[in-house]
């Protein structure tokens, strides 16, 4: 049943308790109660989600959200010390009901470096493709359109619970990007699948969503396991505030029970696992939870009045993200970019129109994000920048950087111009080398922790944004684009001129920079003992009845957007507990 309350409850003990009913911690729920003998909390400090599903409103559900925890950021030095949003998503499904639906797994490269870090074959591409597809289940667009050539469907699952499909209603660019990478075919090939594990090249994007709507871990997930099953319950807008020892076992301290709360100033229910506490809070929440259990860097812990009980000492470092900038071209006043429905001050009525029709029959076009393609990159082997820092990526066929284009004005930073017509260059780097962390400012569960992605860190990093903004520039004036292309936005004009330097180009990138919004690795997973915060079975070090589950314990990010990822290691880390437990 779902609680929003945790008096409603009508019993505190549990086999499993999940904390974050978010992206993994729903595929762990869901997979754990298959199990009819077996019970199951899942506890959400969020809201329900019923919203959300339209997926080219992707970006309206974050931004100064009910359904976001609207972090941010401390100052970024390399980004003027600007302080920058940081979404998560506050609500059931996590940050898979609120964030661009992009599934992209990475490459198989990241996930055999991953393997190797952790000591375990299981997280190879090779043994996680099943986990892959067991998530999965392929659907055609909404247009209707003969999707075939645009995905390879032997790589993909046909029978998981989330949706997934190339989107629907084809755009007026399409045909210049496929005629771009014919023309430009060393530099930008096309990809028939970037999630085969060969990830490199230019490919139609991959979103999780099925029959015009998003498909999140609460549609996909959660919602079937609960219409379906008594033995799984669910307590939302409910904050699970630390994890409380009750005992030892195997010489270790064991935290079998954790506090929630309604609000700051509520008195504490205490909820207890006869198995197991899962933390899937995500990157952000589980480092968060721990430290304030306790379990941490002690001298930090003790800065803001927590008693250490168990030195880990990289619970919140190591934090990895993707930084994102977008830069955008005018183009032809008669083409057909979706502007008409986005620009700021536009007339409402084809918004409305779009709406309707999307409300009444989940087509149209708000069925589509906002781009068709992307591509994953890699800097030229006899790269300068490899031969002065070393290649970062986890092999050869990860990427260094991705390019996406979007039929029309985007940005997660500039304001919105208010006519033209546009096409937007996303410009991401993939293979990070900066290191954050995620620290307390404060004992209570109540105050944001410090977030500090420390963006742009390392000179590799800028100047393979630099690289980025040449190449994304050689695209666009291939012949594909010359009748219509009219010149580069107000924005953009001096970073987009051809004899641009690579001051201009840094100025820009400082400027209007910001997360992709992929926080990982604040939970490291390693298979030495004494690094890192969870081992390969993704229990947590030196204490025992707790194991976390969520974006936090992959060793480094991978070279792609990790919601994908994300999906096949719950999958995985499900099917290790149930093995572990025998049920
Ligand atoms: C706006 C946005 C856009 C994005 N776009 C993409 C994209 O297009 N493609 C892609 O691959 N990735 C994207 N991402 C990233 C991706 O969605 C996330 O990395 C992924 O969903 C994280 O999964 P998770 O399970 O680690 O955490 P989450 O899904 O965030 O789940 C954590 C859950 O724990 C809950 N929680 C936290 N603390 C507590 C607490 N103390 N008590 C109880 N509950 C708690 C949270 O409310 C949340 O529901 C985006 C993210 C955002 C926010």
């Amino acid at each position: 049943a779902l609680y929003t309350d945790p008096s409603q409850l009508t019993k505190t003990t549990y086999d499993f308790v999940v904390v974050g009913a978010g992206t993994a911690g729903n595929v762990v729920a869901a997979r754990l109660s298959e199990n009819p003998s077996v019970s199951v909390l899942v506890i959400e400090a969020g809201v329900s989600y019923v919203v959300l599903q339209a997926p080219l409103l992707g970006p309206q559900a974050s931004v100064n959200s009910p359904f976001d925890w609207n972090y941010t950021t401390v100052p970024q030095k390399a980004l003027n010390n600007q302080v920058l949003p940081y979404y998560r998503g506050f609500v059931l499904g996590g940050s898979s009901s609120t964030n661009f639906l992009t599934w992209t797994r990475g490459a198989r490269d990241d996930y055999d470096k991953f393997a190797k870090v952790v000591g375990d074959n299981s997280f190879s591409w090779n043994k996680l493709l099943p986990f892959f597809k067991k998530s999965e289940q392929w659907v055609h667009p909404t247009d209707g359109r003969n999707d075939s050539g645009q995905y390879d469907p032997s790589v993909h699952g046909h029978s998981g619970p989330v949706y997934l499909s190339v989107t629907g209603n084809l755009s007026a660019i399409d045909s210049r990007v496929m005629a771009t990478t014919q023309e430009l075919s060393s530099e930008f090939p096309f990809n028939l699948d970037t999630n085969s594990g060969n990830l490199l090249g230019l490919g139609w994007i991959q979103s999780h969503m099925g029959f015009g709507k998003r498909s999140s871990s609460a549609t996909a997930y959660l919602q079937p396991a609960l219409d379906a099953r008594t033995n799984i319950d669910v307590l939302i807008e409910t904050r699970v505030t630390k994890l409380l020892k009750t005992g030892t076992s195997s010489g270790l301290p064991e935290f079998k029970s954790l506090n929630v709360v309604k609000s700051a100033s509520s008195t504490p229910t205490v909820i207890t696992a006869r198995k197991e506490i899962i933390l899937s809070a995500g990157s952000i929440g589980s480092p968060q939870i721990l430290m304030l259990s306790g379990i941490g860097n002690p001298p930090e812990l003790t800065k803001v009045g927590i008693t250490p009980q168990v030195t880990l000492r990289e619970v919140g470092k190591n934090l990895q993200d993707h930084p994102l900038f977008t830069a955008q071209w005018k183009v032809r006043d008669d083409a057909d970019t979706f502007d008409p429905l986005t620009l700021a001050g536009v007339d409402p009525a084809p918004f409305l129109a779009a709406f309707a029709e999307w409300n009444a029959n989940k087509t149209g076009l708000l069925t589509a994000v906002g781009g068709k393609h992307m591509g994953f990159f890699r800097l030229p082997n006899n790269s300068p920048l490899l031969r002065r820092y070393g290649d970062p990526a986890p092999g050869p066929g990860s990427a260094h950087y991705e390019l996406a284009w979007q039929n029309g004005f985007v940005s997660v930073s500039q304001p919105f111009p208010t006519s033209g017509r546009y096409i937007s260059n996303i410009h991401v780097l993939n293979t990070p080398t900066s290191r954050g962390t995620v620290t307390l400012q404060s004992s209570s569960a109540f105050t944001q922790p410090l977030i500090d992605p420390n963006f742009y860190s390392s000179e590799f990093d800028l100047q393979t944004m630099v690289y980025a903004v040449r190449s994304a520039q050689r695209f666009i004036r291939s012949s594909a684009w010359s009748d219509y292309v009219v010149s580069a936005y107000t924005d953009s004009q001096d970073m987009f001129a051809l004899d641009a330097s690579d001051e201009t180009i840094i100025a820009y990138i400082r400027r209007w920079t910001h997360s992709i919004k992929h926080p990982m690795c604040t939970a490291a997973m390693h298979k030495d003992s004494d690094k890192g915060v969870v081992d390969n079975n993704f229990k947590v070090k030196k204490i025992k009845g707790v194991r976390i589950v969520d974006a936090a314990v992959f060793p480094f990010v991978p070279s792609a957007h990790p919601v994908a990822g994300i999906f096949g290691i719950a999958e995985l880390a499900a099917s290790k507990i149930k093995n572990f437990h025998g049920i």
